[in-house]
């Protein structure tokens, strides 16, 4: 096809003092792992500092727009209170994340999200039963918190299919769909700041 392509990044966006969440699967890890070192890889070369992006795991895709929706209203909630208030909250949150002053806000909103999960098509229907409902809760995550969350879920029939989309791919290396992911992020992240 000559006309379907990535979407080159825009203009540089200043997001040198946001922070990023970043919620992955660990279903299919040889492919989790590319997409979201690349997704950091990019934020950081667009500004963003690595201490602002928090990294939080779960099981499958089917986990990721429940723990979206929790830890993008966990973070809007500490946002507005001081660590004095939340002790403890911070749980939910990267715990490598500096201990703030007790005046200061234990943390800031999450400028915009960045779910990653990696579907393989089985020998079942549970593919596409779980593709539907990661696709609509994360559209509905979203829309309904604010925050931006970019769509990181690979939909793939094959190994291969998710390995070139990592850029790792064996037969073509493929591109790393997890740079472009980090770069949407950055641009949302920015354009929809309150
Ligand atoms: O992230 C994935 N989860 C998968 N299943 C687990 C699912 O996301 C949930 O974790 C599980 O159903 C428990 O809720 C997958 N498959 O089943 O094929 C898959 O390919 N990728």
């Amino acid at each position: 096809s000559t006309v379907k392509g990535l979407a080159p990044p825009a203009e540089r966006f200043d997001a040198s003092g946001e922070r990023f969440l970043i919620v992955h699967a660990r279903w299919n890890e040889s492919v989790i792992q590319p997409l979201v070192e690349g997704a950091i890889e990019t934020m950081i070369k667009s500004g963003v500092k690595r201490e602002n992006i928090v990294v939080e795991t779960v099981p499958g895709s089917y986990e990721l727009p429940m723990a979206c929706s929790r830890l993008i209203a966990a973070s809007q909630i500490q946002a507005s209170a001081t660590a004095t208030d939340l002790m403890g909250a911070s749980s939910l949150l990267d715990p490598a994340a500096p201990a703030a002053p007790s005046s200061a806000p234990l943390t800031g909103p999450f400028a915009a999200a960045i779910a990653v999960g990696v579907l393989i098509k089985g020998s079942t229907q549970h593919f596409e039963y779980i593709s539907e409902a990661v696709s609509h809760g994360l559209m509905r995550v979203q829309l309904d918190t604010g925050v931006p969350v970019i769509y990181g879920v690979l939909n793939c029939n094959t190994d291969e299919q998710a390995l070139q989309r990592a850029g790792v791919g064996k037969e073509t290396k493929g591109h790393n769909h997890g740079e472009d992911w980090g770069n949407a992020a950055v641009e949302l992240g920015v354009k929809t700041k309150r």
